[in-house]
């Protein structure tokens, strides 16, 4: 997946326009895991609806396996590029429903979908009870949990993730971060995880992906990174913004 191109003001337009992301250029890889970093709103969401086109840039374009994302019709775009947001909906389904709803777009038969969802239940440990249940009948995390295995069992080429574990327990966070290693090293997912907690993100990723103000202001692998002056400078964006909200 490549995103490319630069998002220009115009000039005549540029007093006036405030662009949520500038001048983004990156590319990502098969079994990347990519931790996507930045202080409050930096433009991680932004990317992130962009990459799976829920939002459309007004310049630049974004590849997926050399086409343009706008040529790729939009359910084979969702079946390859799964995103998981904050605040998930299961849009009146029960979770059975949910979980075999992108499996129905792609006309799998009934058997087929159903080993499916039992496969990536059983990976990432959902109770069977909750099958039936409405998103009424869950917690937030619960919630959160079911959008996630419901963006696996769909086993997209490029899995985006916002804040997954916000609302998890540690159990269910370390659960996560080591299926989200085994789609990525064993089944060559990509995987871009958007994540305000640093010491996840470290133990997870294998590069990281810095935004600042809706620029990237850093490019690296886990290795390269200074993650305690990556610390320093969210901590102090954050702070600067709290003094500017008071
Ligand atoms: N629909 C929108 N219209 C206008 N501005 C928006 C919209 N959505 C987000 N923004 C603004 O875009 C900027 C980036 O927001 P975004 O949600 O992408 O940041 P973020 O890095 O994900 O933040 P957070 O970590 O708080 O979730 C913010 O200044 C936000 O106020």
């Amino acid at each position: 997946m490549l995103l490319s191109g630069k998002t220009r003001a115009d000039e005549r337009l540029a007093a006036d326009v405030h662009y949520l992301l500038r001048e983004l250029s990156f590319e990502v890889f098969r079994g990347d895991r990519i931790a996507l970093v930045g202080a409050s709103g930096a433009g991680k969401t932004s990317l992130l609806r962009l990459l799976n086109r829920l939002s459309e840039p007004t310049g630049g374009v974004i590849y997926l396996d050399n086409q343009p994302l706008p040529q790729i019709p939009a359910v084979a775009l969702r079946q390859q590029v799964a995103l998981v947001l904050q605040e998930s909906k299961l849009l009146g389904m029960t979770v059975q429903q949910a979980l075999a709803y992108p499996l129905t777009l792609r006309h799998l038969d009934k058997r087929a979908i159903q080993d499916r969802i039992q496969k990536w239940s059983d990976r990432l440990h959902l109770p069977s009870d909750w099958l039936e249940r409405t998103e009424l009948q869950l917690s937030v995390g619960q919630r959160q949990w079911v959008a996630i295995v419901r963006a696996l069992v769909a086993e997209p080429k490029v899995l985006l993730l916002d804040e997954p574990t916000a609302s998890l327990d540690m159990g269910r966070s370390d659960l996560l971060l080591k299926v989200l290693s085994d789609v990525a090293q064993v089944d060559g997912t990509t995987v871009i995880m958007a994540n305000h907690q640093l010491e996840l993100a470290e133990q997870w990723c294998d590069r990281v992906l810095h935004l600042e103000q809706g620029q990237l202001r850093q490019d690296l692998t886990a290795q390269q990174l200074d993650w305690q002056a990556l610390k320093q400078t969210l901590v102090a964006a954050e702070t600067q913004q709290s003094e500017e909200w008071d």
